[in-house]
């Protein structure tokens, strides 16, 4: 079998009194761009920090490509990259000079610098000082210098904080070829719902230090389970019928009449029941699962289970 790209387990980390991370729990597979997401202070950046063996946790193993990060640091992160905040450039190098100290201190061969430039397509502007360099351009640097020794695991941390809208749309496409075109697998924080939407095959998402969720982003969808959308004229008539059938009030907006269910019950079996009590059903739709509102479910509502 081959070994995960990076296999957490029972990770826990505390700082005097306070439990930056309690539990984290996540496997991410090999070709995956994995979104770790959570609020503020959920404990993305320790776990970070402790998968980098920058800090050491109290309890629990990291493997990245089946190495203990503690009992076998190097061969762990011999084959990982990372951009870990803002990238640390010298200003009065080009951008293919920063990169050839990288080189010369990794003892790669100078071969390797066009072609990281190339996938971050910063060959125009290799011989400019980075000085001059725009935050997105120095983020794509910092990228292309993580890239240098071909790693097989790319960590990247809040990799479109302070980018302006072109520039994170530019990040997110580059992040998005990333596997395909080098072969790394991807593990990226994010506070962002909507960029790990738009990029990630997989999500962690962490709450006060756990992981509640952990596995496909399709899986996570899934979990939203069904959502109906009902407008019709007697609405608290309706919402008594719903409840008799499986289903309970999810949200309710009495300007409009309208509400959302949330439970297993059959639409087809709630919409004749609504017709047959002599209510005007007006609209009785399922609603797209919806990752913000799931995340919100996730990380607010009571500890969950997640999912195996
Ligand atoms: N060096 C430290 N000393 C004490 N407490 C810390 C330290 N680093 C983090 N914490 C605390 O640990 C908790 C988790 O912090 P962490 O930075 O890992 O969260 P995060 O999910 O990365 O948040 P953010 O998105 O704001 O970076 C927070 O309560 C934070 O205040």
């Amino acid at each position: 079998m081959t070994e995960l790209p990076l296999d957490i387990r029972g990770l826990a980390k505390r700082y005097g009194r306070v439990d930056a991370v309690r539990r984290v729990d996540l496997a991410v597979p090999q070709g995956a761009i994995y979104g770790f997401l959570g609020p503020n202070g959920a404990g993305k950046t320790t776990t970070i920090r402790c998968l980098l063996g920058l800090i050491r946790a109290d309890a629990g193993t990291v493997r990245v490509d089946g190495h203990d990060i503690r009992r076998n640091r190097r061969a762990a992160l011999a084959r990982v990259g990372a951009v870990v905040e803002t990238p640390a450039l010298y200003p009065n190098l080009t951008g293919y000079e920063n990169l050839q100290l990288a080189c010369r201190y990794l003892d790669l061969p100078k071969a390797r610098i066009g072609a990281v430039l190339e996938t971050v397509e910063m060959t125009r502007d290799a011989r400019r000082k980075v000085g001059q360099y725009s935050l997105g351009m120095r983020q794509r640097l910092g990228l292309a210098r993580a890239l240098i020794g071909e790693p097989r695991l790319l960590i990247l941390d809040e990799p479109t904080n302070g980018l302006d809208p072109s520039g994170m749309r530019d990040m997110r496409a580059l992040i998005r070829d990333l596997p395909e075109r080098t072969g790394a697998t991807v593990f990226m924080s994010s506070h962002l719902l909507s960029e790990v939407e738009q990029i990630a095959t997989h999500v962690g998402v962490m709450r006060q230090g756990e992981t509640v969720f952990d596995g496909a982003i399709g899986a996570l969808a899934a979990r939203t389970g069904q959502r109906l959308e009902v407008r019709c004229d007697k609405p608290d008539a309706a919402i008594a019928l719903a409840g008799a059938q499986g289903f309970a009030v999810f949200s309710r907006d009495d300007a409009t009449g309208s509400f959302i269910l949330s439970g297993d019950g059959d639409p087809a079996r709630l919409n004749a029941a609504l017709v047959g009590a002599g209510i005007a059903v007006s609209a009785l739709a399922p609603l797209r699962a919806d990752l913000e509102s799931l995340f919100l479910d996730l990380t607010s509502a009571p500890r969950k289970e997640a999912a195996a």
